[in-house]
């Protein structure tokens, strides 16, 4: 099986690397930009007999001969997606169109790590995929969310006009060793201040929930959508709902007791509540979660690996 993995430099992506070549059956080929992402995630492949990297934008066309396609390129952290918006779009939208193109071409199956942020600031919670979600089409996090349900859009129409196989995963707030850490993302941003001795920055109000998934549990989740025979979209996270103080009171207690919380401003559209219904992932993946947050947390702590 020779598999694409677009943003394999990038936090889940080199997990997602890591777990296929103990197959091995697997070549994997990597394409990435670079933007958030590094060659130290993958260096321990580098050199391989059954890997390849290849430094390439998904917003231009790629022709290579693979079997199977996980897309994950796209900054996913709003510090970075909002930095250079219209890239982003043209990431989620052109970049997907691309790789649909290559699906198309070679006949390979093709999985989206869409979001759980094309539910917006939903209005349902927990929210289940049959949920159309309540997002701004003309904030600051569009490039981001509107992208990946336009993504979505395409990944479906190539499905029905073509028939591509497709797999399109909903991801909610991962986390784990290899975040980058100045990526901004919330569980980051805490250790790394944690482990500095800085305040905890949590943004106003602070009871926003979020869900958080260790990345083995989430590579798991991925490997078994594409391998299964549901197009999804499937919700992939973990149900444990946490509110910023929470999380921030969590990682205090287990790793730094003498920081302090602060409260500063929040960012424009935030998200007030976010939890996957599992069900389907459960019903038709036999897929859940294992780490809990306060297990996953201390995995965090000094590592890179
Ligand atoms: N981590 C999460 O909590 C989360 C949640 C929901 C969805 N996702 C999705 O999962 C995927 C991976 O997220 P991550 O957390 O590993 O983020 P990341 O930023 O660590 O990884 C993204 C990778 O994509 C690469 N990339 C960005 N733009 C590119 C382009 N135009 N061409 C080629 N490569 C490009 C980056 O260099 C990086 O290696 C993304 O599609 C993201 O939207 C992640
Ligand atoms: O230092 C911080 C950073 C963030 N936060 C809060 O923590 C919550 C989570 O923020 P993050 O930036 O980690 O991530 P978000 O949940 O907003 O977006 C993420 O959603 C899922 C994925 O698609 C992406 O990885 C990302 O867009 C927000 O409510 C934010 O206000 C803090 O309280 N303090």
């Amino acid at each position: 099986m020779r598999i694409l993995v677009t943003g394999g430099a990038g936090f889940i992506g080199s997990h997602l690397v890591d777990k296929l070549m103990e197959n091995e059956k697997n070549e994997v080929i990597v394409a990435d930009n670079y933007f958030t992402g590094s060659k130290d995630n993958l260096k321990k492949w580098i050199g391989h007999p059954r890997f390849e990297l290849i430094r390439h934008d998904v917003t231009e066309p790629l022709l290579i001969e693979v079997d199977q396609i996980y897309h994950l390129a796209c900054p996913a952290s709003p510090i970075f997606y909002k930095y250079n918006p219209v890239k982003t779009i043209k990431t989620n939208v052109i970049g997907t169109l691309n790789m649909l193109g290559l699906a198309k071409r070679v006949g390979a199956r093709i999985l989206l790590t869409s979001t759980s942020e094309v539910y917006g600031d939903p209005l349902v919670h927990p929210q289940p995929e049959s949920y159309w979600g309540n997002v701004n089409p003309i904030g600051v996090r569009s490039c981001y969310d509107e992208g990946k349900r336009v993504a979505e859009t395409l990944m479906f129409d190539y499905h029905r006009q073509h028939g591509i196989e497709i797999r399109i995963a909903r991801i909610f707030n991962t986390y784990g060793p290899r975040m980058n850490i100045d990526d901004g993302r919330v569980v980051s941003n805490f250790i790394a201040q944690a482990l500095r001795g800085e305040p905890l920055t949590v943004q106003k109000p602070g009871t926003q929930t979020r869900s958080f998934c260790y990345v083995s549990d989430m590579v798991d989740g991925l490997i078994r959508l594409m391998e299964g025979e549901n197009t999804g979209p499937i919700n992939i996270g973990n149900p444990g709902e946490f509110t910023m103080i929470e999380l921030a009171e969590n990682v205090k207690e287990l790793i730094n007791p003498n920081v302090e919380i602060k409260m500063v401003e929040n960012t424009p559209d935030d998200p007030r509540q976010r939890k996957p219904d599992i069900t389907k992932a459960k019903e038709l993946l036999g897929w859940e979660p294992k780490v809990k947050l306060r297990d996953g947390l201390p995995l965090m702590e000094g590592t890179s690996d």
